[in-house]
């Protein structure tokens, strides 16, 4: 196509070669810069013993060699650093010369002339210093793009709102340097883009959205206000898209005092870990920390216990299903996720305060030094107020003391004498050498006999009690095992501790559970954090990490009143952002809790801010629109799709397994064949997913490449994944084929938000295939 000369589009070709001309001078520059620091650090790599002096005829010499050493060490990390940040500029630069912005607006500020101003990646200054060719997209002038139509706008700056008019909007698409679409809008990120960007096929990871984000989630990435962000967002709406851009935001907005090791994330699982890893690095940003709840169970628990997690109780739960002993476990799992619990387990631990806290004997061999009692009339020897912390710190204190002069008392005892003539050669060694360093064996010593042996009997003494020192120290001697467990000992106690004085269902069915699991130092998952949380408690939350800024907690609807309470308090100072979908409440554990009530209870009511996204952009409108009505109709109200067409989702009803296979088989075949790079085959279970995938290898030609995603499992490779339900939460495939969703497998109302979460992974198509009936949620009309 021509371009009229001196059209819109003509003059911003010209722009573009402009900018593009300053990205090549740059490059140019830190090319040679690199060349020349590369240069220079392996120089001084090959020539850093010639240039230390080497010498160690005295001390003084051996100081100054030292001294080189430290000097040419310094050198070389200094320029490895430059190397570095040059290496860095390079990469981004490439990154500019593809694209350099994709957007412009054109403001005019009240009383002044207009300014044209380009948004990208990351900016470009001219020579100068001065010159803006671009800006980065978090600069503050960059959110007019984001936020306003053409008209009257505003933006925020340092000390209060710039004010003015936005004359002009313009998109861009370019890719290697080349202007491939551009045209002007009114609305705030026009939808043409969007809906291109939307169309492409997904990739085996997650893509920045800095282009094309929305307004409402601008406002979650730009707010600064609140302590406590909650998004409650429809599934595909863009809650872990806006979550990632929101950290890049606050990366730049912060780099001063923020840095990337200062935030952490929460996320459902290692799949989804791998999934999301790429955005930040795109955006030149260093990856925050990652983690999943479980992470911090194992490390708090795992070494003593055998600590059930998240995924095997969903798997035990299903497995169990319709049987008397699964049913008490669900309301055991549902109960411990409650509200109700979570107040009467506050209430208890305030209790506790006063009395009851449990103590652990300190024994050695068959002798007690310090009974249980001993120990609670210590520890509620000081006062309350002091708080949990004060108290176990003294008790601590006070049995390190008692160990000691325990030991003193036992140099004379004939257990120790034994031992003392069973240590080998090494040990007399030692205490030889222990004896001499503290002046024995002098002409004059008469004893020094006497002072080896008791030495020898004292160190023997010390390694025996070591073991309980070490306990001592971890504070292993608060028992909160049974201080928990107690709860479910004692009906009067905790009726006195339910917020409305009334036990659950099935009290005596968890009474027995913990005697059967706890006493074989087994945790079941539903007890793993409302016991880590007394644990801690007692302890007096000393494992805080209190250099974490910014918390940020996805999938949220999935954590339990716990969870959320525990996370708080480990980062006490940090900012909270918790984005999650209430309709995609899988785990029982987190269904009584209703929504967000275990986060927004977390903080002040004028330091949250609770947002909703409604729009849904991953699937077409046909796929929004069909499961939509997977929902109860209130549910699912607020559910918008944005307009992208796309093929109706469909049924496939099958004879048996068999069948069901091969047909899944065939249809795997006829998608890769259209194009579609990921494909997620969704099963109910880790269980079935194993089956699925037999099947599937069986069917399909080798050339096609079947993946089982397990819970360990970190990559999603592209191609054809197998996985389960709750490994899929969060990600997305070009086409999802489910796999039998009938009434025997998503028949009860409690599979209603599962069956939902599976069908809301796809983007482009959704096939359901069933074995019997079909599941009652699925719509009959398509
Ligand atoms: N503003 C946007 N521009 C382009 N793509 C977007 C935008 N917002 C969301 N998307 C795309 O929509 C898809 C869903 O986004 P994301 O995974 O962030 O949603 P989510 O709310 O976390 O979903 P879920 O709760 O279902 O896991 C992704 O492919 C993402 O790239």
């Amino acid at each position: 196509m021509v371009n009229e000369p001196n059209s819109p589009r003509d003059e911003e070709e010209k722009r573009l070669l402009v900018v593009l001309e300053q990205v090549g001078r740059r490059m140019r520059k830190e090319l040679s810069l690199l060349g020349d620091r590369r240069e220079d650090v392996v120089g001084i790599r090959q020539e850093f013993w010639d240039d230390v002096r080497m010498n160690f005829s005295d001390s003084t010499e051996v100081g100054e060699t030292w001294s080189s050493i430290v000097q040419q060490a310094e050198l070389l990390a200094e320029r490895e650093r430059s190397h570095r940040v040059a290496s860095e500029a390079v990469e981004r630069l490439t990154k500019q010369f593809d694209s350099p912005y994709f957007a412009r607006i054109d403001f005019a500020e009240k009383d002044s002339g207009t300014e044209v101003i380009y948004i990208g990646r990351a900016s470009l200054v001219g020579e100068d210093g001065e010159t803006f060719f671009v800006y980065d997209w978090r600069a503050p002038v960059s959110s007019l793009f984001y936020d306003h139509e053409p008209g009257p706008a505003t933006y925020r700056v340092p000390d209060g709102r710039m004010e003015g008019e936005l004359k002009l909007k313009r998109q861009f698409v370019i890719r290697g340097g080349q202007m491939k679409h551009m045209f002007d809008t009114s609305e705030t990120v026009g939808d043409e883009i969007l809906q291109a960007v939307l169309s492409e096929g997904s990739d085996t990871s997650m893509k920045s959205i800095v282009a094309t984000i929305q307004k409402e989630q601008n406002w979650i990435i730009r707010n600064e206000k609140h302590k406590l962000l909650v998004v409650q967002g429809a599934a595909g709406s863009g809650k872990t898209s806006a979550a990632l851009q929101r950290i890049a935001y606050l990366l730049y907005r912060f780099r001063e005092t923020l840095g990337p090791d200062q935030i952490i994330l929460f996320s459902p699982n290692p799949v989804f870990k791998g999934y999301i890893s790429r955005v930040l690095p795109d955006l030149g940003e260093a990856n925050m920390k990652q983690m999943t709840f479980r992470e911090l169970i194992e490390a708090r628990l795992g070494r003593r216990f055998e600590v059930e997690d998240l995924f095997s109780q969903t798997e035990a739960l299903v497995a169990a299903e319709g049987t008397a002993e699964g049913e008490a476990r669900e309301r055991s799992v549902r109960y411990k996720g409650s509200e109700h619990f979570f107040i009467t387990v506050e209430n208890y631990l305030k209790r506790l305060e006063q009395e009851g806290v449990r103590f652990r004997p300190l024994r050695f061999r068959s002798m007690t030094l310090v009974s249980a009692e001993e120990m609670s009339q210590q520890f509620y020897g000081i006062r309350a107020a002091d708080g949990f912390g004060t108290r176990a710190a003294g008790v601590r204190r006070w049995l390190l003391e008692r160990i000691k002069l325990w030991v003193d008392s036992q140099m004379d005892e004939q257990w120790l004498e034994e031992a003392a003539e069973l240590v080998d050669g090494e040990e007399i060694q030692r205490a030889y050498v222990d004896v001499r360093r503290r002046g024995g064996f002098h002409d004059e010593a008469f004893d020094d006999e006497d002072q080896m042996s008791a030495r020898l009997r004292r160190r023997v003494a010390e390694q025996a009690v070591a073991p309980l020192v070490k306990a001592v120290r971890s504070f292993r001697f608060l028992d909160a095992v049974s201080t928990y467990r107690e709860l479910f000992e004692s009906r009067s106690l905790f009726s006195s501790c339910s917020p409305d004085g009334v036990q659950p269902v099935g009290w005596e069915w968890m009474l027995q559970r913990a005697e059967l699991t706890m006493g074989r130092k087994v945790i079941d998952h539903e007890d793993a954090t409302p016991l880590m949380y007394v644990l801690e408690a007692l302890e007096g939350f000393r494992r805080v990490e209190g250099d974490i800024q910014h918390v940020f907690v996805d999938e949220a609807q999935d954590y339990s009143p716990f969870q959320a309470a525990y996370l708080r308090r480990r980062y006490p100072r940090a900012r909270l952002t918790v984005l999650g979908d209430f309709n995609q409440a899988i785990y029982i554990q987190s269904q009584e809790s209703g929504g967000f009530g275990g986060w927004t209870r977390l903080m002040a009511p004028e330091a949250t801010s609770v947002l909703r996204l409604t729009t849904s952009y991953r699937s077409t409108e046909p796929i929004v629109r069909y499961t939509k009505l997977i929902l109860p109709a209130a549910d699912a109200a607020d559910i918008t799709p944005f307009q992208r067409d796309g093929e109706a989702p469909r049924l496939f009803p099958c004879k048996d397994g068999g069948q069901l296979g091969e047909r899944i088989a065939e249809d795997i075949i006829g998608l890769l064949g259209r194009g579609y790079g990921t494909i997620g085959v969704i099963t109910k279970t880790a269980y079935e997913t194993g089956n699925a995938s037999a099947l599937l290898k069986e069917q399909l030609p080798d050339d096609v490449p079947v993946t089982l995603v397990t819970g360990g499992s970190a990559e999603l490779p592209k191609g054809v994944s197998v996985l389960p339900a709750y490994l899929a939460k969060g990600i997305e495939f070009d086409a999802v084929l489910v796999w039998d969703a009938s009434l025997a497998k998503y028949g009860k109302e409690k599979d209603r938000k599962l069956l939902y979460t599976v069908c809301t992974r796809a983007l482009h198509v959704l096939h359901i295939y069933h074995t019997g009936e079909a599941s009652p949620w699925l719509p009959s009309e398509k």
